[in-house]
């Protein structure tokens, strides 16, 4: 698989009166494209850190985040603050814990937003259509309804958020996040607030998405939404410190006995550095 984001030597620090505390520690890491990576760790080590430096909201005091699909393959610590809200805008999708809808908009509308929002260069065909005119919504809309449809929220589109349940929310909220199908998405904590079903309709779209090419960087402390993912990366105290990849194995038939066998193995990996 292509190289989609390499990460080098990657350090963010805080003082606290002259005590320094390297959040991230020389953190080096890579992700292809179409990868599904979780990054597990216990409270405070640096997760959230790591990912709003790989999403750019964020400066490093040292090291690289380089994205292949970036232009010249330059790095966020090249780039101005204007260009890397542009690339960000266009390139990487982010969903938080506390889905950030916005209370006056409907679901559909706050789904349209980030299409608002994008101006591509002339000429440039996008899945979504951008333009003006008739056909532009009529496309936008079909866009909208479908995706609706196949996760759920199709008779809540016309809602607003606070008639919705906080999954529903939290899928409307990923919905808008991948719209203009960025190639990346960044996932702090998305099922943070929700209870179990609403997890797994949650992870469900998750891995659809991934399976129709979106890569997805996912930081989480539940063992169920970590076995969703590919392979898991560990950070204790900034650093990153294990890694378990998820093989698949002869002996799997069914969904339930995979997820059961990605359980065993994480539980043991991650019980060997005492979660
Ligand atoms: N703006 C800041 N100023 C000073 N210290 C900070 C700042 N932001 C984060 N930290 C510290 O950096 C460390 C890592 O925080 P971070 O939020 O990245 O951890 P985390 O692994 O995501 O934690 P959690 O799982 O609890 O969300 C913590 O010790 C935190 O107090």
């Amino acid at each position: 698989m292509e190289k989609l984001l390499e990460i080098k030597n990657l350090t963010k620090k805080y003082y606290e009166g002259t005590t320094e505390n390297r959040v991230v520690d020389n953190v080096s890491m890579e992700v292809k494209k179409g990868e599904f990576v979780v990054i597990m760790g216990a409270s405070g080590s640096g997760k959230t850190s790591l990912l709003h430096l790989i999403a750019g909201i964020d400066t490093c005091d040292e090291g690289t985040v380089k994205y292949s699909i970036c232009p010249e393959g330059e790095g966020f610590g090249h780039m101005g603050e204007k260009a890397k809200a542009l690339f960000r805008r266009t390139n990487i999708g982010i969903v938080f814990q506390q889905q950030c809808l916005i209370p006056d908009l409907t679901v559909y509308e706050n789904i349209m937003l980030p299409m608002m929002l994008v101006r591509r260069p002339t000429g440039e065909k996008s899945h979504v259509g951008h333009g003006r005119g008739q056909d532009f919504r009529a496309s936008r809309k079909e866009t909208i309804f479908n995706l609706c449809s196949q996760f759920g929220l199709k008779e809540h589109v016309s809602k607003y958020p606070s008639q919705l349940s906080g999954g529903q929310q939290q899928r409307a909220a990923i919905l808008r996040s991948v719209i203009n199908k960025p190639p990346i998405l960044l996932c702090d904590e998305p099922t943070g607030s929700l209870n179990s079903a609403q997890t797994e309709l949650v992870m469900d779209l998750l891995n659809e998405l991934n399976r129709q090419g979106q890569t997805i960087i996912l930081v989480t402390h539940d063992m169920k939404v970590a076995i969703r993912g590919e392979r898991v990366v560990y950070i204790e105290d900034g650093r990153v410190e294990g890694e378990l990849k998820f093989e698949k194995n002869e002996y799997e038939e069914t969904e339930q006995e995979r997820r059961n066998d990605r359980e065993q193995k994480l539980m043991s990996f991650l019980g060997k550095r005492g979660w």
